[in-house]
């Protein structure tokens, strides 16, 4: 049996589809070791043109996952940047921006926000007022654009990086993949295939090379993204705005909640710290304490 290494480019259940040498594989684990994702680099034995199987996991640079009360997921892993999409259309969550920033932070990946569908009236002062404070305020890099005109703006952003583009259902992103990544198109095709035929299909994360160097993971259908794996001392560093401030409160390790001789607290009340972001950091804080659902 030969053996090579590969690219976890997708999965569907305890399959995953591995790239190696411009070949597709699918593959399964071998042994009892089955959480891949997207993005891992893998060591497989081919079994035969199709198939192959997994026998090791590449360590891993990074992982983003999401988690609830419950449990967490794995999205996708060795990633250079997250790509958030937001657009004020179908229902813009602020609190999912907020959770897809910490979890950049806390993973050291760069984020970088598009606000999509600029073409819509209504955009114009919902970008205005994220500017403010994402950009402006917090130093967050942000791309507007209208992703059914095109995404030319993108080009630069996506050259020589692995990105993640990330965001609650109908923002755009397959819209934007498939701008970018043509090959895309064909397979978002093949889904609608599966899904008028009534046989069922969940969508998962999928890579696409838009380049020798540079991949695109379109990750659909995500309505929310719990931050329950969080180290709650840590917290505090995933927010720019605490951040640049920690150190300067009455106790070493203040959570900035109800502690006498807080800075944050002391920011907030002159208005220096934006009161719907520290709102935020709170009910994290909170939930992390109780790890209750949000
Ligand atoms: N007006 C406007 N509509 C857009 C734009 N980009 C995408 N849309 C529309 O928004 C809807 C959702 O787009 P998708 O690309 O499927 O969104 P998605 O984020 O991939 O959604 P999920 O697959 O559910 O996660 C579609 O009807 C698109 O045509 C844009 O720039 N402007
Ligand atoms: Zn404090």
């Amino acid at each position: 049996m030969r053996q090579q290494q590969g690219l976890v480019i997708n999965s569907h259940g305890r399959f995953f589809n591995v790239e190696s040498n411009g070949k597709v594989y699918q593959s399964t684990a071998k042994g009892k070791k089955t959480e891949f994702v997207v993005g891992d680099t893998v060591a497989i034995d081919i079994i035969n043109d199709n198939q192959a199987s997994i026998t090791e996991l590449v360590p891993r640079n990074n992982l983003i996952y999401r988690s609830d009360h419950y449990r967490s997921k794995i999205i996708a892993s060795n990633l250079s940047q997250l790509l958030i999409v937001i657009a004020v259309k179908p229902n813009f969550n602020i609190g999912f921006l907020d959770s897809c920033l910490i979890c950049a932070e806390s993973s050291a990946i760069k984020p970088v926000i598009i606000i999509n569908k600029m073409d819509l009236p209504e955009s114009t002062e919902f970008a205005q007022k994220l500017t403010d404070l994402y950009a402006n305020t917090l130093g967050y890099e942000i791309i507007k654009l209208s992703a059914l005109n095109n995404c030319e703006q993108l080009g630069n952003y996506l050259k020589n990086q692995r990105t993640l583009l990330i965001g609650q259902s109908g923002v755009g992103k397959s819209t934007i993949t498939n701008q970018i990544c043509p090959e895309a198109n064909a397979k978002t095709g093949e889904i609608a295939k599966y899904e008028t035929s009534g046989r069922h299909t969940t969508t998962h994360a999928t890579l696409y090379h838009i380049d020798g160097n540079s991949d695109l993971i379109d990750c659909p259908g995500l309505q929310e993204f719990g931050l329950f794996h969080l180290d709650i001392e840590k917290v505090a560093w995933y927010f720019p705005e605490i951040r640049d401030h920690l150190g300067n409160c009455k106790f070493h390790n203040c959570l900035h909640l109800n502690e006498p001789g807080c800075q944050i607290k002391t920011m907030l009340n002159e208005n220096l710290i934006d009161s719907n972001r520290y709102a935020f950091y709170c009910r994290l804080i909170n939930n992390l304490k109780t790890k209750k659902h949000y």
